[in-house]
């Protein structure tokens, strides 16, 4: 549970200040004409419920005095405080309503773009980054909140000093009433610090609840659950998430509730201390009914006010503490670009090839380096197959060349240049790829594989590009089984939709990373796992030969990793990583005439199997 604890709840991951201006400023570009109505309407309202006991007092006093004209106006401004009051209330919920869905949906768009502009995976690795964006995820529509809020704080203000005129002018003693409910208002910053402490402890079990609930429900581990006749268990830790989940909130917020009752209770004394002092002042004669009244209908809106401005106090922070997380993402996302130097340019093409000066890469929170100390030279216009056992750092060393991760140290040299200068948008411009865990994009067919290269054809996907890509890819076949062609909607959840199996999928991931036809650099992480041994050699040796006169120009570098050697022994150079180090390097003459070395042997292995 301890990584999901980054700071403690009453300390917001970012500047307070820095989250308020933010946060004021979504709102305000979310709905200007209803910010500005929310300001006119709870002001109004404010004023209104501030009167309203005035004009009590005196139509009781009117009506004691038999003074008619008094009676007839006060009973009149009574009524039209509460019409005013209801209509109002009404026009403030709808607005707040429209304003909170609209802010709600700027942040969800901005969060989108933010965590599309960083260029690594950081913020989806990294737990404490991971909490920040869950809770703000669930936290999102309180920016809506942020105008309102600030409106009524103010407007909650102007109301406490006309009600302590008010009550001055029975008694200056009243004036201690607002005093029993300052520990409400003092506390109340502490008890919103514990609730948000409940839902950071309690961040890591509703992530794994969360996990549980999608694989007892969608469709990706339905197989597996029904043939391991899994949901029992499932529902088991399903439950023991949650009990986890209400325990922690019963633990942290247990506290915050016992708080809140003991300064209720504190502001009671004094509300009935007031009534009493007041009643008894009229029966010596020394205050009028309508005082009395005042006193009474006053009192309980000064607990109203207390209460009130305690909440919104704490709606408030609450909202400030999501406006923070989401200036904290932003700050990530920022500082993932922070080495980028603008005046360097990605090479139109490569004269030297890509060279790993030292490079060492460690997970977050990870106790070993997946990749230690690697130096190795990926020539221009070279293939190179990288082997290695489960677990050796392959996937790892692709994702550094794709700039995914940046290296913890040691760099990566483009043509002389450091990779961590270049801006990742225009390196991702000229890297192509397909990993072993593509993902699966609902589309049509013609966009799964078109939006591998959506530049430079106003982002719409040109057919005949596509149908180049799935040739390239040796996937034309798949085009003859599709009901509708490029036009056929895959994912069996739309409309028409249909699935596909693994090697097909695979295929189209294929042909998404074939739709740069003159990349700089190639990564095909394992993307031919779902097809058979013979598929694969075909389609490596269909590239090879296709990319060879483009290479040529570009000087473009394929890295490929498979695990099996009669592909990777068509490469130019071979790379055998052992526990994240470079173990050999050299073609696959070479490697398999040193004796005793690792490729050799897994060389044996394999061919033995085959045999
Ligand atoms: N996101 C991650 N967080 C922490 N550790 C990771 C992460 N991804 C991989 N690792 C660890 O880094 C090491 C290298 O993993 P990597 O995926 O690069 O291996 P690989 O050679 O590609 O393996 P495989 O052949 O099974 O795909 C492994 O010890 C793995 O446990």
């Amino acid at each position: 549970m301890a990584d999901s604890t980054p700071w403690s709840g009453a300390r917001p991951p970012a500047s307070r200040l820095r989250a308020a201006t933010v946060m004021l400023g979504i709102a305000w570009q979310a709905d200007r004409r209803r910010a500005v109505l929310a300001f006119g309407i709870f002001t109004v309202q404010a004023l209104v419920t501030a009167s309203f006991a005035w004009w009590l007092k005196l139509l009781l006093d009117g009506l004691a005095a038999g003074e008619t004209w008094r009676v007839v106006a006060a009973a009149g401004a009574v009524a039209a405080c509460v019409t005013a009051g209801t209509g109002l209330d009404y026009a403030g919920s709808r607005v707040r309503m429209a304003l909170n869905e609209r802010a709600h949906h700027l942040v969800e768009r901005q969060l989108a773009e933010t965590l599309g502009r960083t260029p690594t995976l950081e913020i989806h690795e990294t737990p404490e980054h991971l909490t920040q964006l869950e809770l703000l995820d669930q936290e999102s529509w309180e920016f809506g909140e942020a105008i309102p809020s600030l409106v009524q704080l103010t407007n909650t203000a102007v109301q406490v000093v006309v009600t302590v005129v008010l009550l001055a002018s029975v008694h200056p003693l009243l004036l201690l009433l607002p005093a029993f409910g300052a520990p409400m208002l003092l506390l109340s910053s502490r008890i919103n610090g514990l609730y948000e402490l409940g839902d950071e402890l309690a961040a890591a079990p509703q992530r794994r609840a969360n996990d549980l609930w999608d694989l007892a429900t969608l469709g990706d581990a339905a197989k597996e659950v029904r043939l391991f006749r899994l949901a029992p268990e499932i529902l088991r830790r399903f439950h023991e998430a949650h009990r986890e989940i209400r325990a922690t909130h019963l633990r942290v917020q247990g506290r915050g509730l016992a708080l809140g009752f003991a300064v209720r209770l504190a502001f009671l004394v004094g509300y009935f201390g007031a009534i009493l002092f007041v009643v008894d002042q009229a029966v010596r004669g020394r205050v009028s009914v309508g005082d009395v009244v005042l006193t009474a209908v006053l009192a309980g809106q000064v607990l109203n006010l207390v209460d009130g401005s305690g909440e919104i106090l704490q709606w408030t922070l609450r909202t400030l503490t999501a406006a923070s997380r989401f200036v904290y993402l932003n700050d990530v996302a920022s500082r993932s670009r922070a080495t980028v130097d603008a005046r360097r340019t990605v090479p139109e093409r490569l004269r030297s090839g890509i060279v790993l000066d030292h490079v060492s890469y460690r997970y977050p929170r990870s106790e070993a380096d997946a990749l230690h100390d690697v130096n190795l030279t990926l020539p221009a216009g070279s293939t190179v197959a990288i082997v290695g056992d489960n677990g050796a750092g392959k996937t790892t060393l692709v994702k550094l060349l794709a700039g995914l991760y940046q290296p913890t140290s040691g760099r990566i040299m483009v043509d002389g240049i450091d990779l961590a200068t270049l801006d990742p948008d225009r390196w991702r411009a000229r890297v192509s790829a397909a990993f072993q865990d593509f993902a699966r994009w609902e589309f049509t067919a013609g966009e799964a594989v078109g939006i591998g290269d959506l530049a430079g054809v106003d982002d719409r996907v040109d057919p005949e590009r596509v149908t180049a890509a799935l040739d390239r890819a040796g996937a034309s076949d798949l085009l003859d089984t599709l009901p509708r062609g490029l036009d056929t909607q895959l994912g069996p959840s739309w409309p028409g939709g249909i699935d596909l199996s693994g090697g097909q999928w695979q295929k189209l991931a294929i042909g998404r990373a074939m739709m740069r036809t003159a990349p700089l650099l190639l990564l095909l992480d394992e993307p031919t796992a779902a097809l058979d041994a013979e598929t694969e050699h075909l389609l490596f040796e269909r590239w090879t030969a296709a990319a060879a006169a483009v290479r040529r120009t570009t000087g473009g570098v394929t890295v490929l990793v498979s695990h099996r050697f009669s592909t990777v022994r068509m490469a130019d150079l071979i790379v055998v990583l052992d526990r994240g180090r470079v173990v050999e390097v050299g073609s696959h003459a070479d490697l398999v005439a040193r004796r005793g070395g690792r490729y050799a042997e897994l060389f044996e292995l394999q061919a033995r199997s085959y045999r």
